[in-house]
Order: structure tokens, then C-alpha cells, then sequence
């Protein structure tokens, strides 16, 4: 579906953006692995979340859901039952990366696909690790596309150095570190997201953490995980795109409620402040586990561009192509490098977003690994692809609210992968 965004006056109000999709996952794969019923308030519920409950209940989990609250029937830690099809993971590249890590250590055959999409995406960087660990995994490609096969087995434990500073690959290692022998250690040269190892820690499970020069995350053999209540806040990566709004569109002033403000997640934010944006973290307060805050946005007329190099990307991986939109509207130079895991997200979002900003006029030039987007640049308009990438769709339908004559953008009906109610909450808070 092809969706049309053009000029508004500005952007106000409050809004409460779709709850953490990175937390929703693991608040059933995590749970799942548990002796007892979990309780998740503020479940997540679109395109990637729902494939990761209907994964899940087809290895044997109960998950019952009653509005925004979802109730996950654990049964321990090697307690998932054979599934009698492939499984489907969709889109999403966290459902799949996580539950090969699940898969390992269980003691039946499966096998894995996905969508057009993922299929393309690198799986290697998670089964070659978890080879290492004695996993039996087989694929397309040498075991590094979908579909994949899995052999559970019983696992041993790795030292592993996360290069790419993966998320999704820490994750699946640790999952399978508590099914292996012996200790597993991951080190990242920049931490990545911790999600996985904050809820484990919250369930009991013999997991520590260390930070100094690397980050290290260690792992030994699970007895069992205790069930546990948690509450999603609401993703950053989606507030982003209401975020970078209001800071462009002239007048505009906005609150965004119950935002997960963890420093592995909110450097979108941080990075806004360094361009010269009016952001505010309000009523920072602790939510299971997680600090949240509302944070206030107001346009910001006077913006710089900056530097994002590798060490920045982790914390904003997500809202790069929304960030890019942002330099757009700055003065001067904003040079993106060190993003070249850009290139293996749910499109190649470097080429995406360069095709995209030069379709409506902007000059950028392509980095290997990022783009120099030179600023403060007018937006005549015109007709973009969302290349059936949720984040593209959303980032362009955000340039649409500064442009002359309007943004077009194709398939933006996949915004529903991580954020159904985009298009709706958009128009909540326009005013024309
Ligand atoms: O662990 C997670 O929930 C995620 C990790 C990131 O991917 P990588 O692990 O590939 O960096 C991110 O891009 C993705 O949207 C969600
Ligand atoms: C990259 C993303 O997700 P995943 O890797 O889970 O498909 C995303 O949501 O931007």
C-alpha cells in the first residue's frame, strides 16, 4: 500500500509509542525457558512480536493473551517439544538469531524460514559460534541462510569475541551457554543492547557482568530459571520517528510518555542534543528493571550537523535512517561511518536511504560504511521505496511533514512490522 505524507503545520501533543519490541521478544523467548507462568503488561503486538508468540507456541509453549497482557507458560529450560512443520520467522531477524540459540540445546530436529527478506540476511555470524559450541546445524549456503536445520545436542561452552558488537548474536549465545557444559564468556568491543542479560539476571540465572576495557557477559550451566511479572516500556526506536519530528517541523512541541531511555538504546536521543536539538528527559523513573522517562521535544531551528562513527552506531542502530532524515535539516557536514551492518538489516538501509533522500532531492553521497549527508537542504518531494523495510517506511513518511510537495512512499503498509499504529498516531498529533 502506497502512502502519501506532505507539509503540516506543526507537531503537538503527547504520545505513548508501541511498547519495546526487543524486550517483547525476549519476554517470551526468555520466559518460555522458565519453570512457571510469566506475566508481560504492555506486550508488544505487531508484525515481528506476533511471529515470535506464534513460534513459540508451535514448540509447545502456552502463551495466552488477554488484551496488552500476555501470560507465557514456561516449562524449563530444555522443555520446548519438537515442532511438526517449518517454522516461520517471518521478518524478523531477532526471533530467528535468538531461538537458533534455544534450538541447540534441545533435544529434536527442526527446521527454520522466513520471508524474502530474511532469507537473504547473514545467519552465519550465530551458527558458526554456536558449531563452535557443538551445535548440528545445517543450512543454504553452508549454514549461513535460511532455511536452517537444527539438530539439538548437547552443547559446551565458548569464549567468543562479538566482533560486531550483535545483540542478537550475544543473546543467542548466552541462551545456549545456559543448555551448554562448562562456562560460556562473550566479550563485545562496545556493549551492545543487554536486554537478554538483565531479564536473566532478574529470573535467577547464573549469569554475570563485567565492564572495562570490553564488555563481558558470563554465562555457566542453568538448573533453572524462575518465572517472572514484567512490564514493556515503550521502544525508543519508535519514538524516534516522533521525535525527529518535532525537532523539524517549525512550532512543534511534543511529549513522548514511558520512554525506555537504557543507555545501550537511547543514543538517537543523545545524538539529537549534540546536533543542537531541545530534547528533555522528564520523570525519570525505574520500570522492572529498565529506566524510562517522558521526553520533550521541541523544534529545534538551530541544528549542527555531526559525527557518528562506530562506537556510536550500537546505541542507534535502528534510528539511523531516521537520523539521516534529521541531518537534512542541519547546518553543515553530518558524516555517518562504522554502519555497515546497515547493509544486512531488513533492506540495505545505506543504499535505501541514499536512493530515497536523492529521489527528493537532497544531496548525499554513499560511504562504504555510512553516508555524508551535507545540510541544510530544501525537500522539493517526490516518490520514494520503503523496499518493504519498515524503518525506511517510517523515516521517509517523517521527511514527507518538511517537504514542498509531498512524499509518496511505496509499500509503507510494512510500518506494521514494529509499529502497526504508525500512520494513525501520526495523524493524532498534526495540526494543518
Ligand atoms: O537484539 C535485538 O533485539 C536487536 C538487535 C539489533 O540487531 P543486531 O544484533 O544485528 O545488531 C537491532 O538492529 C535489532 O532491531 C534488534
Ligand atoms: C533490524 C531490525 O529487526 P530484526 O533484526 O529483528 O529483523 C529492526 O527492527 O530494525
Amino acid at each position: 500500500m502506497e502512502k502519501e505524507v506532505s507539509r503540516v503545520k506543526r507537531i503537538v501533543g503527547e504520545l505513548r509509542v508501541p511498547s519495546d519490541k526487543s524486550i517483547s521478544h525476549r519476554s517470551v523467548i526468555l520466559t518460555s525457558m522458565a519453570d512457571g507462568i510469566s506475566t508481560v503488561k504492555n506486550f508488544l503486538k505487531a508484525g515481528d512480536t506476533l511471529t515470535t508468540v506464534n513460534v513459540y507456541r508451535k514448540l509447545g509453549i502456552k502463551i495466552e493473551e488477554n488484551g496488552g497482557v500476555i501470560k507465557v507458560h514456561g516449562k524449563g529450560l530444555k522443555g520446548f517439544t519438537e515442532p511438526d512443520d517449518i517454522l516461520d520467522m517471518g521478518n524478523s531477524g531477532t526471533t530467528t538469531r535468538l531461538t537458533l540459540g534455544v534450538l541447540a540445546g534441545q533435544e529434536f530436529f527442526s527446521v527454520m524460514t522466513g520471508d524474502e527478506s530474511l532469507r537473504r540476511r547473514p545467519m552465519g555470524r550465530v551458527t558458526q559460534p554456536l558449531k563452535n559450541m557443538n551445535a548440528d546445524i545445517d543450512g543454504r549456503n553452508d549454514g549461513t541462510l535460511l532455511p536452517i536445520s537444527v539438530r539439538g545436542s548437547q552443547l559446551k561452552g565458548i569464549s567468543f569475541f562479538n566482533q560486531k558488537a550483535s545483540a542478537q548474536v550475544k543473546s543467542a549465545i548466552i541462551i545456549a551457554g545456559m543448555n551448554a557444559e562448562g562456562e560460556t564468556t562473550v566479550e563485545e568491543p562496545f556493549k551492545s543492547r543487554d536486554h537478554t542479560e538483565k531479564m536473566l539476571q532478574f529470573m535467577g540465572a547464573p549469569i554475570t557482568v563485567s565492564e572495562g576495557d570490553v564488555y563481558r557477559v558470563t554465562v555457566k550451566t542453568a538448573e533453572k530459571l524462575n518465572p517472572i511479572d514484567v512490564e514493556v516500556p515503550a521502544d525508543p526506536s519508535s519514538a524516534a520517528f516522533f521525535a525527529a519530528a518535532a525537532v523539524i517541523v517549525p512550532g512543534s512541541s511534543l511529549i513522548l510518555k514511558e520512554v525506555l531511555i537504557n543507555p545501550t538504546r537511547d543514543g538517537f536521543f543523545r545524538k539529537l542534543k549534540e546536533m543542537g536539538a531541545d530534547v528533555k528527559y522528564e520523570n525519570v523513573r525505574e520500570k522492572t528493571g529498565e529506566m524510562v522517562a517522558d521526553i520533550h521535544v521541541r523544534y529545534s531551528p538551530d541544528l549542527r550537523g555531526i559525527k557518528i562513527e562506530k562506537k556510536d552506531v550500537p546505541s542507534m542502530v535502528d534510528e539511523i535512517p531516521v537520523f539521516a532524515v534529521v541531518a537534512t535539516q542541519a547546518e553543515g557536514e553530518t558524516v555517518i561511518t562504522g554502519a555497515s551492518e546497515l547493509r544486512v538489516k531488513e533492506s540495505d538501509r545505506i543504499k535505501a536511504v541514499v536512493k530515497n533522500l536523492r529521489n527528493v532531492g537532497v544531496d548525499v553521497e554513499e560511504l562504504e560504511d555510512g553516508m555524508i549527508i551535507r545540510g541544510k537542504q530544501r525537500i522539493k518531494g517526490g516518490y520514494v521505496d520503503s523496499y518493504k523495510d519498515h524503518r525506511i517506511a517510517m523515516a521517509f513518511s517523517i521527511l514527507g511533514l518538511v517537504s514542498e510537495s509531498g512524499i509518496k512512499i511505496k509499500d509503507a503498509d510494512c510500518a506494521y512490522i514494529s509499529y502497526p499504529e504508525f500512520f494513525e498516531h501520526l495523524q493524532s498529533v498534526v495540526e494543518r
